[in-house]
């Protein structure tokens, strides 16, 4: 395989020395940018990152035989990652949309029976194969967004035969397409209609046979959990998180959505690597978070997709909480693959700086899925997934929101979108 060169970056934003620990409060902004930047690349691995003019000279006996790409004048990043997806469902569920412009909220329509109850109808019904074609056109859209690790979650089959059938297409996705996917098991996402009459009988479910199985097959890395007032209460949501640990699965827990009620607090006390939307979360719980390094995962496309009023990125910044991003990609409150206009979404609605937005689908995402001494930034010995965005420098992947600026996406030191189509 020749060496891969792109050179000549206008701003190569590196985030080097970021993948000991997430970045918090003013270290989100160290980006660390090298004008006019290159990479050198060789089998898959970031072999060197610096200045155009000192890789050329240390590569001046290997130049001929390189593959170049000129990022001249455009703006060369990580590959973007996703640490908070429910993507692989089928269905989908405008209609309920249409209800909630006109006033209903999320929670009457879950509990009329809509919400996730329909798309978990809809993705027991399909086959894996139907699954697996929905889900891969979706993963297709995030890589031409510069999207190159996504963590994908079970949580709408809520039965054990359905909830290994998403995970098994969600493996099979990771083993079929250039992006990478880091599974996590979301068993505990909503209690079944058919088991309305006795949610902790299907607490039960969960804890003694998904999570073992799931465990077994080695299907899953995380254990998450929908915490929140009419779902799973606190107490419940312990009893899965500390009996996903006891199966290596790491626990991750969607808290504080909706309503204060604890998650925050949760996640600190069983040691979650992070704790997703924290819109409601309180001061109490985002200092014991800081206090344990657990990750702050903010989802502002699922709270202007909700029409609700976006988490305080600042209050986490400031308490010293390591904030990430995600698109929360799901038919019911977030329906986008676009990780850059969710870094949009965090400067205008969540307070966030540019450069905490990069930092934050970067180097905190990868950190979120455990995945930061992979990716996430560019720096030697990594994986050489890159992005070339064709504006002059980082800001205007935000500032230009909602349209795709993603020119050429680099998978492993594979060329895998350019100009705008997929090339797997
Ligand atoms: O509504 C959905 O399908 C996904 C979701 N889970 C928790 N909040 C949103
Ligand atoms: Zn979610």
């Amino acid at each position: 395989m020749r060496p891969l060169f792109v050179r000549r970056a206008r701003q190569l934003v590196t985030l080097a020395g970021s993948s000991a620990a997430p970045l918090v409060k003013e270290k989100m902004s160290d980006l660390h940018i090298i004008e006019n930047g290159s990479v050198w690349i060789e089998h898959g691995t970031i072999v060197a990152v610096g200045a155009d003019d000192e890789l050329a000279r240390q590569f001046a006996d290997r130049l001929a035989e390189a593959e170049v790409i000129d990022a001249k004048g455009k703006t060369v990043t990580p590959g973007l990652v996703d640490p908070h997806t429910h993507l692989v469902y089928a269905g989908s569920r405008e209609h309920e949309w249409t209800m909630r412009l006109g006033g209903a909220t999320y929670m009457e329509i879950m509990n009329a029976g809509g919400g996730i109850h329909a798309t978990t109808k809809a993705t027991r019904e399909a086959s894996e194969e139907m699954l697996y074609e929905e889900s891969k056109r979706r993963l297709d859209q995030f890589l031409l967004h510069g999207v190159t690790t996504v963590e994908a979650k079970s949580g709408y089959g809520l039965s054990l035969e359905h909830e290994i059938k998403q995970l098994e297409v969600a493996k099979r996705l990771d083993d079929t397409h250039p992006v990478d996917i880091v599974s996590t098991f979301l068993g505990a996402h909503a209690v079944p209609p058919e088991w309305k009459h006795d949610p902790d009988e299907y607490v039960r479910l969960v804890i003694d046979e998904m999570i073992p199985e799931v465990s077994r097959r080695g299907l899953a890395e995380f254990n998450d959990v929908f915490c929140e007032r009419g779902v799973f209460t606190p107490d419940q949501a312990r009893l899965i998180l500390e009996a996903g640990k006891e199966h290596g699965l790491t626990p991750k827990i969607h808290a504080d959505e909706i309503e204060p009620y604890g998650g925050a607090e949760l996640a600190a006390e069983v040691g979650a690597i992070s704790a997703d939307h924290l819109l409601r979360a309180s001061d109490e719980g985002l200092r014991r978070m800081a206090e344990r390094g657990v990750i702050g995962v903010l989802l502002p496309g699922t709270a202007f997709f909700l029409m609700t009023k976006a988490a305080d990125a600042r209050r986490l910044i400031d308490a010293g909480v390591p904030v990430a991003l995600a698109t929360d990609c799901n038919p019911g409150s977030s329906p986008t693959v676009s990780l850059p206009l969710v870094m949009s979404l965090a400067c205008l609605h969540m307070g966030m700086t540019p450069a905490e937005a990069m930092a934050a689908a970067t180097i905190n995402a990868a950190h979120a899925i455990g995945r930061a001494h992979l990716v996430g930034s560019l720096e030697p010995g990594k994986k050489a997934d890159l992005v070339i965005f064709n504006v002059p420098n980082y800001m205007q992947i935000m500032y230009y929101y909602g349209v795709n600026h993603a020119e050429t996406v680099i998978k492993g030191g594979k060329v895998v979108v350019n100009d705008g189509k997929v090339y797997i």
